[in-house]
């Protein structure tokens, strides 16, 4: 089981709304996913114009806990008050802090990104902020008291896979709140790698949304999640310079 704060979830795929070529697809896609949770833009919602179409009604909202995201936001201020308003409109008190710093890379600014999840923990939020690899601002968010930690594979949307599986380790190793790898995962195997890492879930959207076949690739990531914290439970073996037999001869008496 996944836990976050007070929240528990038995899939540890967590699904992006945005970039679907269809509702249709979108729904299956998510539902072949076996994903619990779904982080949607608050700022590219139409939450308040009620006749505007809105992939969350086409979906069994009891199966799902939605998770706003506070995307568009360039500073802390910006951040607080998305996540407010989501809160304000009867959605999930989870959110997910993503103040982003820089429009090249869509990476996140880490001294805004501190300062919105700080305010939004005294509010009684239950935080998770997107962050980079950055080891030591990650021990920073979870000493705030974060509930979860989401470090960037990659930069969002550019399907690059895991660049730093080092830090990415380094973070996990370190961390006892949860630890979502999100944004850059290109294909299963990614998402298998986060998982084989130690991470506690991955969450991503592009790799599925975008892909040829949305709803294959939703079930190709459901399986890789699942494998991937199966075999890092499992435990791998060594890596070694030298060969060593398969089926030792030694103690055989026929040589
Ligand atoms: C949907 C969301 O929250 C994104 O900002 C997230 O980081 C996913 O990134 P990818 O699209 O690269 O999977």
């Amino acid at each position: 089981m996944l836990h976050i704060g007070p929240y528990s979830f038995s899939s540890r795929l967590l699904l992006g709304t945005g970039k679907y070529p269809d509702f249709k697809t979108q729904k299956e896609a998510v539902e072949v996913s076996g994903s619990e949770i779904l982080t949607f833009a608050v700022r590219r919602m139409n939450i308040f114009e009620a006749n505007q179409p809105n992939f969350l009604e086409m979906l069994d909202l009891k199966k799902y806990t939605l998770l706003p995201n506070t995307a568009g936001a360039k500073t802390a201020a910006e951040a607080v008050r998305i996540a407010k308003l989501a809160k304000a409109s009867g959605l999930c008190d989870m959110v997910k802090v993503e103040v982003i710093g820089c429009d090249k890379t869509l990476l996140p600014d880490p001294v805004e990104t501190l300062k919105a999840t700080e305010e939004l923990l005294k509010e009684g939020f239950i935080v998770l902020p997107y962050t980079s690899d950055d080891v030591v601002l990650a021990r920073r968010l979870e000493e705030l008291g974060s509930h979860a930690i989401m470090p960037a594979a990659s930069p969002i949307g550019s399907g690059q896979g895991i660049i730093n599986p080092l830090y990415l380790k380094f973070i996990i190793q370190q961390t006892k709140v949860p630890v979502i790898v999100d944004a850059g995962i290109g294909s299963a195997s990614d998402a298998m790698i986060a998982m084989e890492l130690g991470a506690d879930g991955v969450l991503l959207n592009t790799a599925v949304a975008g892909a040829k076949d949305p709803v294959k690739m939703a079930h190709a990531m459901k399986m890789a999640v699942e494998a991937g914290k199966l075999g890092y439970e499992a435990g791998r073996i060594p890596r070694k310079e030298t060969a060593t037999a398969s089926s030792p001869l030694e103690g055989l008496s026929v040589k």
